[in-house]
């Protein structure tokens, strides 16, 4: 079955460390798939065009072999050419509609919202699959994002799709996002800068218990 419609909506959203090796990131990605992770999104900023085509084939192989879905961000003509499970944009990365039309009913299309229950609402009306929200904590990926509160999680609860939450999240700072209304928490250095990834998200999922 295609991961994206059996995947669960709750859980680690991890996102890949922008890499120019890809054997190790495999390699790292192996492990926290083993681990549990929900969904994975393929997230490089620096790497050329050919470099992320090969690195989101290659990832998507991995995803699969584990029934997760991979998310393709910022580009969803990539996730459209490699048969990815969904693509996630934000401001300035393209238009919901037409990203979904291209991936199909099924595919998982994510919108950042950044601190903004408007952006959230149109997105879902555009056809967004999830809603993201944050930074709820200082990055250390991305320092300068937007901050947002966690009650804006309450706010937008009705929405009728999964909710995101992203920025600095630790294992020692989830909980309350969690219970603040966060269906995913979407991590780079809280897993992939931790001293032990794996242990990372078995503590992750169990701020979902
Ligand atoms: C799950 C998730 N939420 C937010 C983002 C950020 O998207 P964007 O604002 O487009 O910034 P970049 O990630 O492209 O730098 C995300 N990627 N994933
Ligand atoms: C892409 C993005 N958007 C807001 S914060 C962030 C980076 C998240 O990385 P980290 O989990 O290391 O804070
Ligand atoms: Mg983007």
């Amino acid at each position: 079955m295609n991961p994206s419609v059996a995947a669960p909506h709750r859980g680690v959203y991890a996102i890949t460390p922008d890499s120019a090796d890809t054997e190790p990131l495999l390699r790292r990605v192996a492990v926290v798939l083993d681990a549990g992770i929900a969904w994975l999104q393929y997230r490089n900023k620096t790497a050329s065009a050919a470099l992320r085509h090969a690195q989101a084939s290659a990832l998507l192989q991995a995803c699969r072999a584990h029934g997760v879905p991979l998310i393709v961000n910022d580009d969803w003509q990539l996730a459209a050419r490699i048969g990815a499970d969904g693509a996630h944009l934000g401001e300035g990365d393209g238009d919901i509609a037409r990203a979904r039309e291209a991936l199909g009913h099924d595919a998982l299309i994510g919108a950042s919202c950044y601190d903004d229950a408007g952006l959230a609402r149109a997105a879902v009306a555009a056809g967004a699959s999830y809603i993201a929200f944050g930074a709820f904590f200082p990055s250390p990926t991305k320092p300068n994002a937007r901050r947002a509160a966690p009650a804006l999680l309450a706010a937008t609860a009705g929405l009728g799709v999964p909710q995101v939450a992203i920025g600095g999240i630790t294992p020692d700072n989830a909980r309350p996002i969690v219970s603040a209304g966060a269906d995913l928490v979407a991590v780079i250095s809280g897993v992939f800068d931790a001293p032990d990834p794996a242990a990372a998200v078995r503590a992750y999922r169990a701020c979902f218990d």
